[in-house]
């Protein structure tokens, strides 16, 4: 991919930065191509479909080492997303491979080869070519992906995984690969900030969601942080305990399936979050939760043997038992009403997929953004008032849609609004109520609940008090117990994503 640079002397102003690699669909190349006397390749609308009598009462040896099992069928359609890549080699044999879909839940690569008619030959190249641009659209094809593995993420099979799910696939689309593990808490920090940027493309951590939030933070900590951020954009390819990153951005927690969406994504604008708490500050892309969310996450380590369901456990409890998490809280609201929030997001999901990156990859000395409200430790703003909510029950504030499989707990949230949205519920609603609310997570009937203080805030102060400990969750890390500030810096990182520009979650 190219860029122009701001330190370009020679550079166009009226050229975006970021641009996708423009690859136009060769002009006069029919659709179809013969590959022997009884079989041919189309290109039909969204799939690759391929005829071939072969393919009738084919045994299970199949043909050209594929096995399509026993058919009456001369024709099969292969999706043009599930196409990795195509080529003609010397021998005049076309390849294509493609992600074969095992299950609903799992593809793995398959290959088709056919030899090429000779009346073909001359526009053969051009029609890979073609196949090619449906297959990739506005996706970089053979990223150059440094790839981080967390050996021990998760159910520590991390290694295991990778090399059966997700290796396949990239080596397939001939991605680019270099590949390290990560040797100990911090490293992916480490890496990310002694990484040559120039070099990649995509970073694709295998691993939950802490190795991509130790990435961002080893850029955050770069002379040149906000030209990596926008430079390298990064992915999670589901290998851990939490894998929200995953889920939004590639629709997926299985392996293989986000690795296809990896290979297919479009570079995606994120926007992220400084916190600043004491002296420090650190960026979050996730979430931040004060009190019961937070203590859910953090306090029940112990549980960690019953999955997910020590979430919804030690939620209940403490529903019942009404547990209050008081605190002063200022907000910068920027969407203040429900309305006006689905409005915003119908506004953004009717437009089609992003075609381009059209953000200035900005200058090399560039660092992070200039933080407009100050820190924690500054007076608060002059058009920010302190409220005291003294039965906070719930302070969550989401800059991703899901949080885990079940939990799409922020459905308006947006990749680059320059907003996080931010849940406020009352810690002495009926229990009734509360209950109600944790079931009406999973139905997606939850944004619409009167007592659900839903509202898109730009920046926010938050002060605990009359506690004399709890939990604060960044992005699922706790950081200690005392007052933090958070503001948004709209679209600073980068993502790949199906649409480029909206999560993969049911949205309001
Ligand atoms: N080799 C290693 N040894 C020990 N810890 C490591 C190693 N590599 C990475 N880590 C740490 O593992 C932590 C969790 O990583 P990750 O998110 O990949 O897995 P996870 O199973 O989803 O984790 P969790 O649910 O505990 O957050 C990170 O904080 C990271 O620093």
């Amino acid at each position: 991919m190219s860029f122009v640079t701001e330190d370009d002397p020679f550079k166009d102003p009226s050229l975006d930065a970021a641009p996708a690699p423009q690859r136009t669909t060769p002009a006069n190349v029919p659709d179809t191509l013969a590959v022997g006397r009884n079989a041919s390749l189309t290109l039909g609308t969204d799939s690759l479909v391929v005829l071939d009598e072969a393919l009738r009462d084919t045994s299970s040896a199949g043909c050209c080492g594929v096995s399509f099992g026993r058919s009456t069928k001369t024709t099969r359609s292969i999706a043009f997303h599930n196409v990795l890549w195509a080529e003609l080699a010397d021998d005049g044999d076309i390849t294509i491979q493609y992600a074969h879909a095992d299950s609903k839940k799992a593809v793995r690569p398959a290959i088709i080869s056919y030899t090429l008619d000779k009346t073909e030959s001359g526009h053969a190249s051009a029609w890979i070519e073609k196949l090619l641009v449906r297959a990739y659209g506005a996706s970089q094809r053979q990223k150059r992906v440094k790839v981080l593995i967390n050996p021990f993420g998760g159910q520590g099979t991390a290694l295991k995984t990778y090399h059966k799910h997700i290796a396949p696939i990239f080596a397939a689309a001939r991605c680019e690969l270099e590949v390290e593990q990560t040797q100990h808490n911090g490293h992916g920090v480490e890496i990310a900030q002694n990484l040559d940027i120039e070099k990649f493309d995509v970073i694709a951590c295998c691993s939950g969601d802490g190795i991509p939030y130790e990435v961002w933070n080893g850029f955050a900590n770069r002379p040149d942080a906000a030209r990596a951020l926008v430079k390298i954009a990064l992915a999670q390819l589901p290998c851990g305990s939490g894998n929200a990153m995953s889920l939004n951005f590639n629709g997926t927690d299985s392996p293989s399936l986000a690795a296809l969406a990896v290979v297919k994504g479009l570079r995606t604008p994120l926007d992220l979050v400084s916190v600043t708490q004491g002296s420090k500050r650190t960026l979050s892309f996730l979430s931040q939760s004060v009190g019961i969310v937070a203590e859910c996450d953090l306090a029940t380590e112990n549980l960690r043997w019953m999955g997910s369901a020590r979430f919804t456990l030690g939620f209940l409890t403490r529903i019942l038992r009404k547990t209050a998490y008081p605190a002063d809280i200022a907000v910068k609201v920027e969407y203040g009403d429900k309305n006006a929030i689905r409005e915003l997001y119908r506004a953004e999901s009717s437009k089609p997929p992003r075609s381009h990156d059209d953000r200035t990859l900005p200058a090399a000395g560039t660092g992070l953004p200039d933080l407009k409200y100050g820190t924690i430790n500054d007076p608060l703003p002059d058009s920010w008032e302190l409220v005291a909510h003294d039965h906070l029950g719930n302070f969550y504030a989401g800059n991703l849609a899901y949080m885990s499989p079940d939990a799409n707990f922020f459905p308006a949230a947006l990749p680059s609004d320059g907003c996080l949205d931010l849940l406020r519920i009352r810690a002495d609603l009926p229990r009734r109520t509360s209950i109600a609310t944790l079931l009406a997570i999973a139905d997606n009937k939850f944004f619409d609940m009167p007592h659900v203080d839903y509202q898109k805030v730009s920046a926010y102060r938050i002060i605990p008090k009359n506690q004399r400990d709890g939990y604060i969750s960044i992005d699922g890390e706790r950081i200690p117990f005392e007052p933090y500030q958070a503001e948004v810096h709209k679209g600073l990182g980068t993502v790949l994503s199906k649409s480029g520009h909206m999560f993969e979650a049911k949205g309001v």
